[in-house]
């Protein structure tokens, strides 16, 4: 296993909104995300007592009784508890060792877009046996969000563009969160066997807070497999297939994978920051000779239901 190759970037100053440091963490972003797609942020100004207890009413999620888990079973929207064998990475993979709650945009039905029928918007699934899991959760996810906002500030200046190219394609973000649980893992499972199987994230950034028991590895440019340590106080960033394809495959999305082997279970909590449903990807916007995009324009919200319909047996025909 490669020594990490992930760097730590200190982001203080760009979310203050200080110009000369935005530019530079900017710079410091864009470059790792050229070379290998992650970085870790420090000094993001989410406060820790905020992400301990989303770990905590996580913990106590995962402990419900399986009825009460059941009760909000993940429903067409991607809303909700994601059991024991509801998620396979590719065809041929053993599905993940892992459960996982998710959650998203609170929009109510009479919202223009959901009343529209917009997949994937709506509102939330909430537990009723534990109200303290929305009051902790939902914050959180609104904080990420405001760090996922001067992120893409950073990473559009770094590009040469507007400040607000990004983030202004991103309001009404198709975001998921997910609350995850990974039991600990026995040896005799295989090789074969991850909690997360070698996967690429499907959409724009995703945000990481991983407990201190450590298990994702990356794949680095020379194809070794390099551990994303936990450090405490940060973020892993790394960049997903929507974020790859707008800027013509200068980003990375680079391939990842978790394995528990640690004899007991690990907890993370990803934000999967996505543009808006209706938000076109199109690498022509980034790019100073059109002529040279290697992709055809996307809509987010088809690229994404479309990668979702093959990762998660919920969505599968069959059921
Ligand atoms: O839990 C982790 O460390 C990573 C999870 C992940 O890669 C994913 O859910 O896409
Ligand atoms: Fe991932």
């Amino acid at each position: 296993m490669a020594v990490s190759e992930i760097p730590v970037i200190d982001i203080a100053g760009l979310v203050a909104g200080d110009p000369a440091a935005s530019a530079a963490a900017g710079r410091a972003m864009r470059e790792a995300s050229e070379r290998i797609g992650f970085f870790y942020v420090a000094n993001h100004g989410i406060p820790q007592a905020l992400i301990d207890s989303v770990f905590a009413r996580a913990r106590d999620f995962f402990a419900l009784p399986e009825e009460a888990k059941a009760a909000v079973k993940v429903n067409k929207r991607h809303r909700g508890w994601i059991g024991h064998g509801g998620a396979k990475m590719y065809t041929g993979a053993k599905v993940d060792l892992k459960e996982s709650f998710v959650f998203g945009l609170e929009l109510p039905e009479d919202d223009p877009e959901v009343a529209a029928g917009t997949p994937l918007m709506g509102p939330n699934q909430w537990p009723e046996a534990l109200p303290a899991l929305r009051d902790t959760v939902y914050p959180y996810y609104e904080a990420v969000l405001g760090l996922g906002q001067s992120v893409l500030r950073g990473l559009a200046l770094s590009l040469g563009r507007d400040a607000g190219f990004f983030a202004e394609r991103f309001a009404r973000p198709l975001a998921r969160g997910s609350l995850i649980w990974y039991p600990p893992q026995p040896p005799d499972l295989g090789q074969d066997q991850f909690g997360v199987a070698p996967h690429t994230d499907y959409g724009g950034l995703t945000f990481l807070y991983q407990d201190n028991t450590g298990g994702l590895q990356v794949l680095n440019a020379a194809g070794e497999w390099v551990m994303a340590h936990p450090i405490e106080g940060t973020f892993v960033v790394n960049i997903g297939d929507l974020m790859h394809r707008w800027t013509n495959d200068r980003f990375h999305s680079n391939p990842h994978r978790v394995v528990n082997t640690s004899g007991r279970a690990r907890q993370s909590l990803a934000v999967f920051y996505d543009p808006g449903f209706h938000t076109v990807v199109d690498p022509r916007d980034l790019l100073d000779d059109p002529t040279q995009a290697k992709h055809a324009p996307v809509a987010c919200g088809e690229w994404v239901v479309g990668r979702f319909d093959k990762a998660f047996r919920y969505r599968a025909p069959t059921g």
